[in-house]
């Protein structure tokens, strides 16, 4: 009997104030985080905007303590799953992979080959499927799987997503149900689903399921719940320029105080860990927001953690995927226009300080020449079909 392993897969984060520029630019090199018309532009840009935005973000992880409790809770979860699955009978190692920060997806997967493990089981730690996070790990996956020998020995299955999964479900309806037992008027309580936001082209040009695969989500979720209240999905965290899945959690708050909501139990959707977006945007700046458009109770429901109905629910997950058919790589969403994924140099602390240089020589060069470019209507980047 061969070995099985289960891969967890999360976004990662800065564990302290020095971090935070590396991991921002690792973020942004991530061609399924900012699509750009060229492969050339992309590490240039990626220096350029986490340099731009390391400072703001800092500030917002001083505020939660200097950086991301993510690895702590994620290895917590691995742990607990580890237990879990023990005590059912199923000896497995579980392994962490994170995709722009400790430990990386590559440092995992190295450790699933030193282990000699046979059969791997890849759960992404985001219960609905969007390009921007499982597809970007998955993509990943796939590149090392099929540059490596050794690996493409290890079997292994994929969990696309699991939005509508009922112990997940049952998860979040206990967990809703406990906030909304401590507000004044429970019955009359506005249930209010934060969920991290995707730019709208994701979904409408690259097909993206991810808005789809929340409506439905947060309509289980209310099912399971089984109660009278109302309730609304919201899209939080928007960065950048172009126009992001509606409607923006801050203005859905407003109309609601507006419409004489007093108590909000506020949801974080997207995610099941707590994290900066929910105890840094949602607990300050939103409850901000809200106290201000009166709004009288913000009763925020915790992230699932490791709470023992979660962990039972990823374990029956991963228990399922064990006895079903392989699900591959390819067969999960693609973007409809096949961009590429191009070998990206994670940036280290102190490491690549070379990477850093040239990065920032070519993302002046470049800005210049856009400049330079949108001022005088003509040059190499419109010859070359990237600008008008
Ligand atoms: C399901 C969850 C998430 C989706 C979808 C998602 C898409 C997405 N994110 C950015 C840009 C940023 N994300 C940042 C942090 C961050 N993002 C998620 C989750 C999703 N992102 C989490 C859990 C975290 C926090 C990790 C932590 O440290 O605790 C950041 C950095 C923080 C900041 O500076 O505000 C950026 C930037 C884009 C552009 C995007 C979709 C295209
Ligand atoms: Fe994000
Ligand atoms: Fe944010």
């Amino acid at each position: 009997m061969g070995r099985t392993g289960v891969l967890l897969l999360n976004l990662g984060g800065p564990d302290k104030l020095e971090d935070v520029r590396p991991f921002l630019y690792n973020l942004f090199a991530d061609p399924e985080i900012i699509r750009l018309p060229s492969p050339l532009l992309q590490a240039p840009l990626a220096w350029l905007i986490s340099t731009l935005r390391a400072g703001k973000s800092q500030e917002n992880y001083k505020k939660i303590g200097g950086g991301s409790p993510l690895r702590r809770i994620t290895e917590e979860q691995a742990q607990a799953m580890r237990d879990r699955l023990k005590e059912m009978g199923h000896d497995v190692s579980i392994y962490v992979g994170m995709r722009y920060w400790h430990p990386f997806t590559e440092e995992a997967v190295a450790e699933i080959k030193r282990d000699k493990i046979d059969k791997v089981i890849i759960l992404p730690l985001y219960p609905q499927f969007s390009i921007s996070t499982s597809g970007s790990s998955f993509r990943l996956l796939e590149q090392l799987w099929n540059s490596d020998p050794d690996l493409k020995q290890v079997e292994y299955t994929v969990i696309p997503s699991w939005y509508d999964f009922p112990g997940y479900l049952q998860t979040m309806a206990q967990l809703i149900g406990k906030r909304i037992d401590s507000t004044e008027d429970p019955d009359n309580a506005h249930v209010f689903f934060s969920a991290h936001g995707v730019p709208v082209s994701y979904v409408e040009e690259a097909g993206d399921p991810y808005r789809d695969e929340m409506e439905a989500c947060t309509s289980a979720i209310m099912k399971t719940l089984n109660r009278p209240n109302n309730y609304t999905l919201a899209y939080q965290s928007r960065v950048g320029p172009v126009e992001w899945l509606q409607p923006y959690t801050d203005e859905a708050i407003e109309d609601l105080a507006e419409k004489g909501v007093a108590e909000l139990v506020v949801v974080p959707v997207s995610f099941v860990s707590e994290h900066i977006e929910t105890l840094e945007e949602i607990d300050m700046e939103y409850r901000e927001v809200a106290e201000e458009a009166g709004i009288k109770n913000f009763a925020r429901v915790p992230a699932p953690d490791t709470d023992p109905t979660f962990i039972q629910a990823l374990s029956d997950l991963v228990l399922q995927a064990m006895d079903s058919p392989k699900i591959a790589f390819g067969d999960t969403i693609r973007p409809a226009e096949n961009t590429k994924l191009y070998p990206q140099e994670k940036w280290e602390w102190g490491m690549t300080n070379s990477a850093e240089i040239w990065n920032g020589r070519l993302a002046m060069v470049g800005l210049l020449a856009i400049i330079y470019e949108m001022l005088t209507g003509h040059g190499l980047l419109h010859a070359i079909g990237l600008l008008g």
